[in-house]
């Protein structure tokens, strides 16, 4: 039985269907990335499963307990970072999450511990006199998501934690997302930015318009939706002669094996190369340099020749429609 069973979840709000039937599932120790477009009904599902909103029809299980029959049951085995969280200014870090440490009913020596060893964790301890309305936005975040680590949740839910921070600060809440996981914490996260959730996740949904579109692992998401290739793009120096020897070239690489799609766009080759599952990087250098030496060795001009994988951008673009409910 998984941690978190979600079963055809829905939420209207009037006539708009804000949720649509979304069913997954969450085991412990593993990191779930929810994406999707503004609007696609994450964080109306992320606030059903933190108990602060009603389901209009569906079921949640977590840890076996109804979460819509027995909110009272499961409150204590969740935490909730929203997306607006807010920080009291005229207080400092460590007495901001002794506050709620108290909130949640801890007491005397447990309570110290239980703040100074998630000041320790999240790497607070040297700012914890600090008044928090002096800290950076990394930090700001840190001391919420410390926060909702106080009462040691078994599920952790963080509506776009890592929206609106440095590149650094991005990696150190990878990290520490990923050492809750290994604690054998459940971490559903949302976010718009999709290359950071393909390297943190275990398994991706992704989400519009209130229904969940696919959900698996990254690697067979990608394959699923976009197969898993690479993409390359081939500009000629071909002055007058342009378009024909666009064409030469386009004829050329559509004979060649593992070519799912050649378009030309842009004034350059777009060419999608389809990839066995568990291709290496190394690999798709070499099938890359072997469509260059063809193009070459037959004389197409090419003065621009790169490639890249594809990640899980492209499987959202390819899955989504970007529309908004
Ligand atoms: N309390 C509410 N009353 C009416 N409509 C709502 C309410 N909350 C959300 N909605 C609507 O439900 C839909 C889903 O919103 P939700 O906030 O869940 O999306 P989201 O995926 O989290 O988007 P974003 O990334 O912009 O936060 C939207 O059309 C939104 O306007």
């Amino acid at each position: 039985m998984s941690l978190l069973e979600v079963k055809g979840l829905r939420r209207d709000y009037g006539p708009l269907r804000a949720v649509d039937d979304v069913s997954f599932e969450l085991e412990a120790g593993t990191i779930l990335g929810f994406i999707g477009p503004n609007g696609a009904g994450k964080s109306t599902t992320m606030r059903i499963l933190a108990t602060l909103d009603a389901p209009t029809r569906g079921e949640v299980l977590l840890d076996g307990h109804s979460l819509v029959d027995a909110p009272d049951r499961v409150r204590p085995l969740i935490g909730y970072m929203p997306d607006r969280y807010g920080t009291y200014d005229d207080v400092t870090v460590w007495e901001f999450l002794d506050f709620f440490a108290r909130a949640y009913g801890l007491k005397g020596a447990v309570r110290r511990q239980r703040v100074a060893s998630v000041m320790e964790f999240t790497g607070l301890h040297p700012l914890k006199d600090k008044l928090t309305s002096a800290l950076s936005k990394g930090m700001k975040q840190r001391v919420a998501l410390g926060r909702t680590l106080l009462h040691d949740p078994k599920l952790l839910i963080l509506d776009e934690p890592a929206d609106g921070l440095d590149p650094r600060a991005r990696i150190e809440l990878r990290e520490l997302l990923r050492a809750l996981a290994d604690q054998g914490k459940a971490v559903l996260i949302s976010s718009h930015i999709l290359t950071e959730l393909a390297e943190i996740c275990d398994t991706c949904a992704i989400i519009e318009q209130g229904r969940l579109l696919a959900t698996g692992k990254v690697a067979e998401l990608l394959a699923r939706s976009t197969g898993t290739g690479a993409e390359l793009e081939v500009r000629l120096a071909a002055g007058a002669e342009g378009e024909a020897a666009y064409a030469h070239a386009e004829r050329l690489l559509l004979e060649q094996p593992g070519l799912s799609q050649v378009t030309h766009e842009a004034g350059s080759l777009h060419v999608r190369l389809a990839l066995e599952p568990g291709t290496t990087p190394a690999q798709v250098d070499e099938a890359a340099a072997r469509l260059l030496a063809v193009l070459v060795s037959a004389g197409v001009p090419v003065c621009a020749f790169s490639h890249r994988q594809l990640n899980l951008e492209d499987a959202f673009m390819s899955v989504t429609k970007g529309r908004v409910a």
